[in-house]
C-alpha cells in the first residue's frame, strides 16, 4: 500500500505529535518538509530499480520514502532509538527498506549495506558532516556516488579551487577521492525547524582513481600541515610536521615549489609533486 507523502509540513508535524517526538538539536535533527527538495536529491542521485543506497539519518523517513518510490534497496542507519518506533510505522509496507539503529561512526557498513557498491545519500546531520564524509572516502568503501545535503558553505569548501579563501584541506582531500559538483541550494524553509544558514545539495562521484600518484599517508600529511597555518608560507608551515628546515628546503627545490607561497595556493597535483620527494 502506498504510504501518504512525509515531505510536507502538515503531515510532518502530525507525525511528530503523534509520536511526542521534540525533535534533537543535539542530533541536527532538521527534517525536510518540501517534496521537490526529495525529489530533486533523488534525481541527482540517479537512482534506477534496485540501486543498493546507503541513507545516513532518514529521521522519521522522508528521504527514504523517495528513495524507495524510485525502486532503490535502502538501508538507512538512524540513531536516534526514538525514530526506528516511527519510521516502523511511516515506511510500513515498503519491502526495499530497511532501518538499522546505529551511530553511522560506529556500525559495520559493509555488513549492514551488504551490496557490492552503492549510493550514498543523505541530509546529512551537519555537526558530523566532515567526519562521515571523509570517513567512507578514507577507508575505501565501495561507494559510486555521494549526494549528499550539507551546509552550503561546506558544498563550497569541498568544490573550491586554489587561490580562494574557500580552498583548504577539505577541498583537497575530497577532490583527491571525487568529482565534486553542488547540484543545487536549499533555503532554511525547506526544513522544520529552519536551520541558520542555507544548505546545499552536493554531488561526489568517486573517482576510480585518484587524480595523482602517492602514498597517501604521505601526502595528507603534507596538506594537513600545509593548512595548519594558512597565513604562514609553506617553508614556514610545513615545518610542524616535524622535519628540519633544511631538510625542508631540499624537499621542495626537489619537487619545484618555492617556499614562499601559501600552502593555499598548491593545487592537487603540486601537493602530490611535495609528498613524492617526502623523506619519510
Ligand atoms: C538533518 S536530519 C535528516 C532527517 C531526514 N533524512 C530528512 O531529510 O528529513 C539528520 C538525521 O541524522 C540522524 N543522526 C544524527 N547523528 C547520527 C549518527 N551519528 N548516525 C546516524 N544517524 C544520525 C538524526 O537523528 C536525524 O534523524
Amino acid at each position: 500500500m502506498k504510504q501518504p507523502t512525509i515531505a510536507n509540513k502538515d503531515v510532518t508535524l502530525h507525525i511528530l505529535k503523534r509520536f511526542g517526538i521534540r525533535m534533537s538539536k543535539k542530533l541536527g535533527q532538521n527534517f525536510l518538509i518540501d517534496e521537490r527538495v526529495v525529489q530533486n536529491i533523488v534525481k541527482a542521485a540517479d537512482i534506477t530499480q534496485g540501486d543498493a543506497v546507503l541513507e545516513i539519518g532518514p529521521g522519521i523517513g522522508t528521504l527514504t520514502q523517495g528513495l524507495a518510490e524510485a525502486g532503490a534497496a535502502v538501508t538507512a542507519v538512524e540513531i536516534d532509538r526514538r525514530l526506528i518506533e516511527v519510521l516502523a510505522k511511516t515506511l510500513e509496507g515498503y519491502e526495499n527498506i530497511r532501518v538499522v539503529h546505529g551511530d553511522i561512526l560506529r556500525i559495520n557498513i559493509e555488513k549492514e549495506v551488504a551490496a557490492p557498491r552503492y549510493k550514498v545519500v543523505a541530509n546529512l546531520p551537519y555537526y558530523i558532516t566532515t567526519p562521515i564524509i571523509m570517513g567512507l572516502l578514507e577507508a575505501h568503501m565501495p561507494v559510486d556516488t555521494l549526494v549528499t545535503m550539507v551546509q552550503k558553505e561546506v558544498a563550497q569548501r569541498m568544490v573550491a579551487v586554489p587561490g580562494t579563501k574557500d580552498y583548504g584541506s577539505l577541498s583537497v582531500a575530497v577532490q583527491y577521492y571525487t568529482q565534486p559538483e553542488i547540484m543545487f541550494v536549499v533555503p532554511p524553509a525547506a526544513f522544520i525547524p529552519p536551520p541558520a544558514v542555507d544548505s546545499a545539495v552536493i554531488r561526489c562521484t568517486v573517482r576510480e582513481k585518484p587524480p595523482v600518484e602517492v602514498d597517501e599517508r604521505i601526502f595528507f600529511r603534507v596538506v594537513k600541515a600545509a593548512f595548519a597555518q594558512r597565513r604562514k608560507t609553506l617553508s614556514n608551515t610545513l615545518k610542524t610536521t616535524g622535519v628540519p628546515a633544511e631538510t625542508l628546503k631540499i624537499i621542495l627545490e626537489k619537487a619545484g615549489i618555492d617556499g614562499g607561497r601559501r600552502g593555499e595556493t598548491l593545487s592537487l597535483e603540486e601537493f602530490a609533486a611535495i609528498a613524492n620527494v617526502w623523506i619519510q
